[in-house]
């Protein structure tokens, strides 16, 4: 029997046949405002009211933002960083600002990724992290896209060694058609993919699990909320729109 971790998002353990399979490394990809980072933070924060511990990597925005952003769902994780038992690395700000100051993980060099592998596997250690999130993995190599497979290859080695389960938040552009970069794809062990459509004038969301080893899972594109709770996934809701996707190489 495969062991899962439930993501705890309504909807979406279900079209994943009951969660993610353990150790798996997820790549989440879509384009700007698609949920990436709010599907992140819930996976996070349903997993330490099952008492996991959690780690997020902040390389897009500051770590007082994300606290910010996750209050406004109800998702206040004061308690438990105090608590330590929820790590936000701070990879965002270079340790620069009075803000900064506060932080306990910070990663004064984003593009030193052995400086990132160091400061994570001391904040998955510290906060007995069984759910890490990443987000995202894309500025750690925008400027270098020929290294992106090995750097993934890199966190997946240290986050499935490590027995977390994880997210690797992916930015692609409105229009590209694939998941984040050459061989990435490749390296993860799922991939999970959200888009914003338009259709008869209104933005419509949907997911749809591309591939995730381990397990079998729904092969259709679910419509999904974003409601004052976080993400919400209808399985029964299908889109029905055609799409190419070519997984690039
Ligand atoms: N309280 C809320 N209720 C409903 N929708 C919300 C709420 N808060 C945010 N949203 C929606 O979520 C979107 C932002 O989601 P999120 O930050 O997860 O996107 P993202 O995919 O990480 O984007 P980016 O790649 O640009 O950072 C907003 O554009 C908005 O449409």
């Amino acid at each position: 029997m495969v062991e899962r971790v439930k993501t705890g998002i309504p909807g979406f353990d279900e079209i994943l046949n009951g969660g993610i399979p353990k150790r798996n490394v997820v790549l989440l990809s879509g384009g700007p405002g698609t949920g990436k980072s709010i599907f992140g933070t819930q996976f996070l924060w349903n997993g330490l009211q099952l008492g996991e511990g959690g780690v997020y990597v902040a390389l897009e925005e500051h770590p007082v933002q994300v606290r910010v952003n996750m209050r406004q769902f109800g998702w206040d994780v004061r308690q438990f960083e105090a608590e330590g038992k929820l790590a936000i690395v701070d990879a965002f700000t270079g340790g620069v600002g009075e803000a900064a100051k506060k932080e306990k993980y910070v990663v004064k060099d984003p593009d030193d990724v052995n400086e990132l592998v160091d400061v994570l596997r001391t904040a998955i250690k510290e906060s007995n992290a069984q759910r890490v999130v990443v987000d995202s993995v894309s500025t750690l190599y925008l400027t270098r896209p020929a290294v992106a497979r090995s750097i993934v290859l890199q966190l997946k080695k240290v986050l499935s060694g490590m027995g977390t389960t994880s997210i690797l938040v992916s930015q692609v552009s409105v229009t590209e058609r694939g998941f984040g970069g050459p061989g990435v794809e490749h390296a993860a062990d799922g991939i999970v993919r959200l888009d914003l459509d338009e259709v008869d004038g209104e933005l419509v969301r949907s997911m749809i699990i591309w591939k995730m080893r381990g397990t079998a899972h729904s092969m259709k594109r679910h419509i999904f909320s974003i409601t004052d709770k976080g993400i919400v996934v209808y399985p029964e809701k299908v889109l029905k729109t055609k799409r190419y996707f070519l997984v690039s190489e």
